[in-house]
């Protein structure tokens, strides 16, 4: 229906939030978010640890138990079984098998998604290309740092060319090198192939490359918009002091409403 009424208009968000709750051990964690994710942006989710991201990118992916208000992604219902294929997620434990190379994982993930044999090796190869591992291909998983194995699981994620991108912190404890080149590789993915890249980081020195924020606290979204947007509205220089200035206007009405 929702695609009917945009017939011939523009697509849905990537995602729509409105009234998004999620309960999680007796407690809400997610306290009402309304927000969305345009198409084609590399959004970034910030926020301290224990603000909820993870929870959030969960419930996007249909991951996450307990979710109540609306939650819609590229105009579906959140957890529609037509989504599956036009999602990748990559989660902060990278998920590898260690006993495998790294192509052999590719091939084997690449089976599981359906790509066919004939067109399997290219499609490794252009995955392998894009984390820049191809020098790494026939080397153990369990040989691989940290690093190197996120790069695997974003790999991983991209063999299926998904339409939207959920990525949980995907450069902690990279190099400033290959943090640059992975932000470089998110933004060719929505400027090449119209993706939608969701990110989340609690570093907020990585907010200026992206196209728009969402930052969160404490199971909140504070505020939502492009990076220049966010300072401009806060009369700061960066959105580090942009964060720190919402969340002081957060706890005085938090004040104003418990007194
Ligand atoms: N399995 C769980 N059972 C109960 N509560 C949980 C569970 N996982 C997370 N929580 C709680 O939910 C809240 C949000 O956690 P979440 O992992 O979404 O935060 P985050 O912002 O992703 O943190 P980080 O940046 O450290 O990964 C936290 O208060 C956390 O304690």
């Amino acid at each position: 229906m929702i695609n009917k009424a945009r017939a011939g208009g523009s697509p849905p968000p990537a995602v729509r939030a409105e009234d998004l709750r999620v309960a999680r051990g007796g407690a809400e964690v997610l306290k009402g978010l309304d927000f969305a994710v345009p198409r084609g942006s590399v959004t970034g989710l910030l926020g301290p640890s224990g603000c909820g991201k993870t929870t959030l990118m969960r419930a996007i992916v249909g991951a996450q138990a307990r979710v109540t208000g609306t939650l819609e992604v590229l105009g579906l219902p959140v957890g529609s079984a037509p989504l599956r294929p036009r999602l990748g997620y990559v989660t902060q434990a990278p998920s590898v098998y260690l006993d495998l190379t790294v192509r052999q994982n590719l091939d084997y993930y690449a089976a599981v998604l359906g790509i066919p044999r004939a067109d399997r090796a290219a499609a490794v190869g252009a995955a392998l290309d894009d984390v820049d591992l191809e020098t790494h291909a026939d080397a153990l998983a369990a040989n691989l740092s940290g690093g190197q194995r996120s790069r695997v699981s974003l790999a991983v994620a991209l063999l299926g060319t998904p339409e939207l991108l959920v990525l949980d912190e995907p450069t902690v404890g990279l190099d400033p090198v290959l943090r640059r080149s992975l932000w470089d590789l998110f933004h060719r993915l929505a400027a090449e192939r119209g993706a939608t890249l969701l990110i989340s980081s609690h570093v907020m020195d990585e907010a200026d490359r992206c196209q728009r924020l969402i930052l969160m606290r404490a199971g909140r979204v504070l505020a939502e918009g492009p990076p220049g947007e966010l300072r401009e509205r806060t009369g700061t220089d960066t959105i580090e002091d942009a964060f720190l200035h919402l969340v002081a206007d957060d706890q005085r009405r938090e004040e104003v409403r418990t007194s």
